[in-house]
């Protein structure tokens, strides 16, 4: 059998024996990981893998966001400034990748969800914790959020710890600061578990890093990093609020919440405000 006969030739090499050896379904433990999508309706509805996968897929690109978020901050608390930068590119990439696939569960239909959402019950994606763990790096933290965490110890705990620790924002600026920049003191021995708000003197800082972008080449660039962060979490969200609503349009949420209102809500948070602010002053 040959290529043209439109079969790839079996090399000899290939091994086939893996009693005692490392393989692909060992290394990954997709034993584990395939059976961990347990469908409760009854009859079984087709869709509902569909909404399993989304979510565990979902779940999956988290963790590596954490991970990646907590290198950039401890590369930016080491002045390893492009190691840093080069976690923050991978984590926009990921979002981009989160944001594309709405539309796998954009095909499913109003009908088709409302068939098995009873099932889900209380349960709610904002419940989750990873998601949280996220948004508290980045830089929205809410100590209340905790709450919903009250019968997880393990979330519970990983959660007050990135509430109680520097955000990635928090662990820049302290670089700029390092730096030579003018970064007000109150910035840096803010209480890091409360939410970010806008420092005025802190755009001025950011102007003269954008206006003399040659001698704060390496700031400038991060700078920009953060914004296309930012720019790729809002696209998740918008792409979440829109799937939300033609699935099911003005409902209230099984978490509780109003729904589509409340996710709107979010689109007007902004984690790095001086650099949004600060593209007023350009020019002026
Ligand atoms: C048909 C699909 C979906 C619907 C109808 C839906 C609906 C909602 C609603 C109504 C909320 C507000 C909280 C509540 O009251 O429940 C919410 C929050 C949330 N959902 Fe979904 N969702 C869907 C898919 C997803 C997926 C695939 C994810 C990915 C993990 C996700 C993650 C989240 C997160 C993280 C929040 C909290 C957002 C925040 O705090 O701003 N959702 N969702
Ligand atoms: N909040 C959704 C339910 C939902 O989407 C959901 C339920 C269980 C696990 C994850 C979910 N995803 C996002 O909120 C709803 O109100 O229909």
């Amino acid at each position: 059998m040959s290529i043209e006969d439109g079969v790839r030739p079996f090399e000899e090499g290939v091994r086939t024996d893996f009693e005692g050896r490392m393989s692909y379904a060992g290394y990954l433990d997709l034993d584990r990981l395939l059976s961990a999508q347990h469908p409760l309706s009854d009859p079984a509805h087709h869709d509902e893998l569909l909404f399993i996968i989304q979510h565990q897929t979902t779940e999956l690109w988290l963790k590596l966001i954490v991970h990646e978020l907590r290198a950039a901050r401890a590369f930016l608390d080491d002045d390893e400034l492009s190691r840093a930068r080069k976690s923050l590119a991978r984590v926009k990439h990921i979002l981009h990748s989160m944001t594309d696939q709405w539309s796998v569960l954009a095909t499913l239909t109003p009908s088709e969800y409302a068939e098995f959402r009873g099932v889900l019950g209380s349960s709610s994606g904002f419940q989750s914790a990873q998601y949280r763990a996220v948004e508290f790096l980045l830089g929205n933290k809410h100590g209340r959020m905790l709450e919903v965490f009250r019968s997880d110890a393990k979330a519970h705990a990983l959660l007050s710890e990135l509430l109680d620790s520097p955000t990635v924002y928090d662990a820049f600026l302290r670089l700029v600061a390092r730096r030579g920049l003018a970064v007000p003191a109150e910035v840096l021995e803010r209480d890091v578990s409360a939410a970010w708000v806008e420092h005025p003197e802190l755009v001025q800082v950011f102007r003269e890093v954008y206006s003399d972008t040659t001698t704060h080449w390496e700031l400038y660039e991060t700078s920009e990093d953060l914004v296309d962060l930012e720019d790729a979490f809002q696209l998740w969200r918008f792409r979440h609020l829109r799937t939300v609503q033609r699935t099911i349009g003005f409902k209230t949420g099984t978490g509780g919440s109003s729904g589509v209102a409340f996710l709107r809500r979010a689109l007007d948070l902004t984690f790095f405000p001086e650099l949004i602010s600060v593209r007023t002053e350009i020019g002026a």
